[in-house]
C-alpha cells in the first residue's frame, strides 16, 4: 500500500519508527516530513499528506504530533479527507469499517509506541464495511 505520513516535531520520533516498521513490512511510504524534531508547524504537514492522499498518490495517510488534535482538526478541513484521531485498537478498525477514514491521526505523546504500532496495522488492514455505512459518510462528504 502507498502511505503518506507526516508529523510535527512532538510526532517525529514516532513517525520514524513507524517508517520503519512499515517499510520493513513492505508498504511503500512516502515521508512529507518534519525532518528532525526541532519545533515545527503541524498544518503544514497535514496539507502535505492531505494533497497526496487526495491526488491519489498515496492510498491513505497518517499523521502524529503531540496529541494527535491538531492533526485531525488540520486534515478534516479538506474535502475528501475523512481523518480519525485514535488512541485505541477499536477506534481504529471502527474509523475504517464504519468511517471509512483514510487519514490516521496518532497522539505521540499520549500513546506509547507499541500501542501506535498495533493501532496502524489494525488501521491498514481493516476495510470500509458500506451498506448503512455509505449514506451516513456521503452525508458529511459534500
Ligand atoms: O495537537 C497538537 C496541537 O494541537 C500537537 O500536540 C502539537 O504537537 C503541539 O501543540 C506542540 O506543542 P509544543 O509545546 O510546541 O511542543
Amino acid at each position: 500500500m502507498n502511505i503518506a505520513i507526516g508529523s510535527d516535531h512532538g510526532g517525529f520520533a514516532l513517525k520514524e519508527l513507524l517508517i520503519k516498521v512499515l517499510t520493513e513490512r513492505g508498504e511503500t511510504v512516502a515521508d512529507v516530513g518534519c525532518f528532525s524534531a526541532v519545533s515545527s508547524d503541524y498544518p503544514d504537514f497535514a496539507e502535505a499528506v492531505c494533497r497526496a492522499v487526495l491526488d491519489g498518490t498515496a492510498e491513505r495517510g497518517i499523521l502524529i504530533c503531540g496529541t494527535g488534535i491538531g492533526m485531525a482538526m488540520a486534515a478534516n478541513r479538506h474535502r475528501g479527507i475523512r481523518a480519525a484521531l485514535c488512541h485505541d485498537e477499536y477506534t481504529a478498525r471502527l474509523s475504517r469499517e464504519h468511517n471509512n477514514a483514510n487519514v490516521l491521526c496518532l497522539g505521540a505523546r499520549v500513546i506509547g509506541p507499541g500501542v501506535a504500532e498495533g493501532i496502524v496495522t489494525v488501521w491498514l488492514r481493516a476495510g470500509f464495511d458500506g451498506g448503512r455505512h455509505c449514506l451516513r459518510v456521503a452525508k458529511f462528504s459534500n
